[in-house]
């Protein structure tokens, strides 16, 4: 597959490019209007010449004759078809909207590319499978317990199974295919099919070569792969018409749910982190909820809403400590964004990456970042010039960050990382709340936050001796629905020489050595 162009415009991975592919999808239909009224104009003017000369009066020979017999109507004809004609003809060959296709044109080379498309799909698969959701939910537009008045068409479901297919995920191909041919015929399928092509062309047969090499894999693990296609394909082939169709309505017989708890059965369980994401992870009742008022002298005067999320490691939330005007001051100096890489180790890879979100340094001087960075200290008592840059992300379709660990030695290069030191903490900001998903999980702890707007999480990522801290291992889980903008400010351990005691590791704590 081709290199990943990093310079061009992706949409997917976070809700700013979705409003620019929104935007680019309403000029394309703008353009197409214009385009539409120009050729009824033409329509209705070459309607119009019709008219004027109906022909269709003088039938018979007799009557014919009778017309180019007066010298009114022959001199008429004569002139109309020597000097008319011409005119008519050269109207006829100009090009309507010439401007409309030119922007058109224009408008095609920023459509989405293969890339964008393939990271799309790779959100919806995270959307469907870290949250166990069903193809036949989705379908219908339920997302967990939310219906929203919302249905994907045919073609999605069918480029959602093809992916499927295509991944070697053959059970949720096969669902997938299955909602394609239990859709609702769509509008205007007829002339959109000459265009768009034909969805349910070859899709029984899909539907049955997905679900038949699904069930032979699922009932044996002595068979590879494509020994199963080999086989499948030499029965797919060995079939009629009617045996196939007989098949299929077989399997369409069964209820979705049905089908689907039948084909899940070889399913693996939910990892931690995708038990945290579905809210899965036990409710904590010794957690309290207080005013911070002594980590600096500023604090007395101005406490913060404190709350303890977990106490070994410490985990703590501070609500109300980012305003909307802080936030919309911080997405206004944060347009130029890029897509960030949920595994950085595989950089240089020219597979598909896996897309975080993107991402951009606030880094030119303004009085409110200072603000917010000298409200970090008052919080953390952590002590860094105010003049440091801050990370704000703004997250897509689907979009995560895997479990990972902050500190430096998991492999993140950081330019920082040299001067001042390892991660010690890490603080992130919520500068969004966020309907479905987007929880930020620390699954070795059994810890889930879900991002409220103005509220704010923070953490250490290394001991008290600056070793690395597994436990502060953590994720965000992909948005389902929502808008999801944070800021981020990574605490160095050099700066804080004089502000942190080095206390020696406690041996209790669980350390392991060199992850
Ligand atoms: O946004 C979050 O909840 C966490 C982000 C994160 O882990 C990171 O940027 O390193
Ligand atoms: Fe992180």
């Amino acid at each position: 597959s081709p290199r990943y162009d990093e310079k061009k415009e992706r949409y997917s991975s976070s809700t700013v490019g979705l409003l620019k592919l929104l935007e680019l999808e309403i000029q394309f239909i703008e353009n197409i209007k214009t385009y539409t009224e120009l050729l009824s104009a033409k329509a209705n003017t070459l309607q119009e010449f019709i008219d004027s000369v109906d022909r269709g009066k003088e039938k018979s020979v007799a009557e014919r004759e009778k017309y180019v017999s007066n010298p009114l109507n022959a001199f008429g004809l004569m002139r109309r078809t020597h000097q008319d004609f011409p005119k008519w003809h050269n109207y006829i060959n100009t090009t309507v909207g010439k401007e409309q296709i030119q922007s058109l044109d224009d408008l095609l080379t920023k459509a989405p590319d293969s890339q964008d498309m393939k990271e799309a799909l790779a959100g919806m698969k995270r959307i469907e499978t870290i949250y166990g959701l069903q193809s036949y939910d989705l379908a219908k537009g339920r997302l967990q317990d939310k219906q929203y008045n919302i249905q994907l068409s045919i073609r999605d479901c069918l480029a959602l199974g093809q992916h499927k297919y295509q991944e070697g995920d053959f059970f949720r191909a096969s669902m997938w295919y299955r909602m394609a041919i239990k859709h609702e015929p769509e509008p205007y399928a007829e002339s959109f099919n000459e265009i768009l092509g034909d969805p349910l062309k070859n899709l029984k047969r899909n539907y049955a070569r997905a679900t038949i090499i699904y069930g032979l894999s699922a009932g044996n693990q002595s068979q590879n792969t494509q020994q199963i296609l080999d086989i499948t394909e030499e029965a797919i082939h060995k079939s009629s018409p009617a045996e196939l169709e007989a098949l299929v309505a077989e399997f369409l017989n069964q209820t979705d749910e049905d089908i689907a708890r039948e084909m899940s059965v070889s399913e693996p369980w939910p990892t931690p982190y995708e038990i945290g994401c579905r809210g899965g992870f036990p409710k904590r009742t010794n957690l309290v909820c207080r005013y911070n008022s002594t980590t600096t002298p500023f604090l007395r005067l101005a406490p913060l809403k404190m709350e303890e999320v977990n106490h070994d490691p410490y985990i703590v939330m501070y609500h109300e400590v980012l305003s909307d005007r802080e936030i919309d001051e911080m997405k206004r100096r944060s347009s130029k964004m890029s897509n960030g890489w949920a595994d950085q180790k595989e950089a240089n890879s020219t597979k598909i990456r896996d897309i975080v979100c993107r991402h951009s340094w606030w880094s030119e001087q303004s009085t409110i970042r200072e603000r917010i960075n000298r409200r970090i200290t008052d919080m953390t008592g952590f002590d860094f010039a105010p003049t440091e840059d801050l990370q704000v992300a703004n997250y897509g379709l689907g979009t995560h960050f895997k479990p990972h660990y902050d500190y430096t030695s998991d492999g993140y290069e950081t330019p920082d990382a040299l001067t001042l030191g390892d991660r010690l903490g890490s603080i992130i900001f919520y500068a969004s709340d966020v309907p479905q998903g987007g929880a930020t999980v620390f699954p070795r702890n059994r810890v889930s936050i879900l991002p409220r707007k103005g509220s704010s999480v923070f953490w250490f990522n290394l001991y008290d001796d600056g070793r690395p801290d597994i436990r502060s291992q953590h994720s965000v889980c992909p948005v389902i629905v929502g808008d999801r903008w944070t800021l981020t400010k990574w605490l160095h351990i050099v700066p804080q020489m004089f502000v942190m005691p080095c206390k020696p590791r406690k041996k209790s704590q669980g350390y392991k050595e060199n992850i």
